[in-house]
C-alpha cells in the first residue's frame, strides 16, 4: 500500500524511462518527482502522464530569477496541474510573495486547485566546505532557518531543506509548514552526491512532512524490494 509521504525522483530522460518505473512500482508509490532533466527532455507530457496514472506530482525546477519572472513562470506551471512547485528561497522575500500571489491567482483564474509552493533553502548535496566555498556566512542551519521564516512570511506553502534540518524548521515553523527533504539514504543505499542525509525514519521523526528518494530506489536491483523496505521503515512513525 502507498504512503503518499514517499515522492520518488524520477531523475530520467525519455518518456519511456519514466513509465518503466512507474509501472514497475504500481500501486507502491502514489507521488513521483519530475526534475529538470525529464521535464526539460519530455516536456510537460510527463506530468500529464502521471496525473492521468492517478499519481500526486512535484514539479521541481527551482524556478530562480527576478519577482515578475518567476511569478509569470509560477503562473504557466499551474496550468500543468502539479501538486508541488519549487523556487528558490535565495530569490528573496518579494520574488516568493509574487510566487506565491501568481500560484493563488493563476489557480482562480483557471479554475484548478492551487500548486502548494516550496522554496529551496541550501541544497542537500551543500557540506559546511562547499557552503562557505560559495560565501556562505551564517552556518548552514542557520542559512535554513532564516530562508524557512522568509518563505513562510511571504505566504509559501513549505520548503525544501535536509532532514538534518527537519527539526529545526517544524520547531521555527510549525505543524502546517511543509517540509519535504531529499537527501534521504536508507541504510542499504549509498550517499552518492549527497551529503547532509538521513535515514526515513530519522528524517519523518523530526518533523519532515515528505521524503523524497530517487537513486536508492530507481537504481537499485529490485526498485520494488527497495520500496518495499522503505515503506516499512516509515510506517514505523506515524504521520
Ligand atoms: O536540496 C535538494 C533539492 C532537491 N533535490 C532533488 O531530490 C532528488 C534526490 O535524488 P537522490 O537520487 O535520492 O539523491 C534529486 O532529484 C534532486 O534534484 C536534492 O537532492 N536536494
Amino acid at each position: 500500500m502507498a504512503d503518499d509521504r514517499l515522492i520518488v525522483a524520477l531523475d530520467v530522460s525519455t518518456m519511456e524511462q519514466m513509465k518503466d518505473i512507474v509501472d514497475t512500482l504500481g500501486d507502491a508509490v502514489s507521488f513521483y518527482k519530475v526534475g529538470m532533466e525529464l521535464f526539460y527532455a519530455a516536456g510537460e507530457d510527463t506530468v500529464a502522464y502521471l496525473r492521468d496514472c492517478g499519481k500526486s506530482v512535484f514539479l521541481d525546477l527551482k524556478l530562480h530569477d527576478i519577482p515578475n519572472t518567476v511569478a509569470q513562470g509560477v503562473k504557466s506551471l499551474t496550468r500543468l496541474g502539479a501538486n508541488l512547485i519549487t523556487i528558490h528561497g535565495q530569490g528573496g522575500a518579494v520574488m516568493l510573495k509574487a510566487a506565491a500571489d501568481a500560484a493563488r491567482e493563476a489557480a482562480e483564474e483557471l479554475g484548478v486547485e492551487r500548486p502548494k509552493l516550496l522554496a529551496i533553502t541550501v541544497l542537500t548535496s551543500f557540506d559546511d566546505t562547499t557552503w562557505s566555498g560559495i560565501g556562505g556566512q551564517l552556518p548552514i542551519a542557520d542559512q535554513v532557518r532564516r530562508l524557512a521564516l522568509l518563505a513562510k512570511d511571504a505566504g509559501v506553502d513549505g520548503v525544501v531543506a535536509s532532514p538534518l534540518e527537519a527539526k529545526l524548521i517544524r520547531e521555527a515553523c510549525g505543524d502546517d509548514f511543509l517540509i519535504v527533504t531529499p537527501g534521504i539514504r536508507p541504510t542499504f543505499a549509498v550517499a552518492n552526491d549527497q551529503k547532509r542525509i538521513a535515514t526515513p525514519s530519522s528524517a519523518l521523526r523530526d518533523g519532515a512532512s515528505r521524503l523524497v528518494i530517487g537513486r536508492p530506489i530507481t537504481k537499485a536491483d529490485n526498485p520494488r524490494e527497495a520500496v518495499r523496505m522503505i515503506l516499512e521503515e516509515m510506517e514505523a512513525v506515524k504521520p
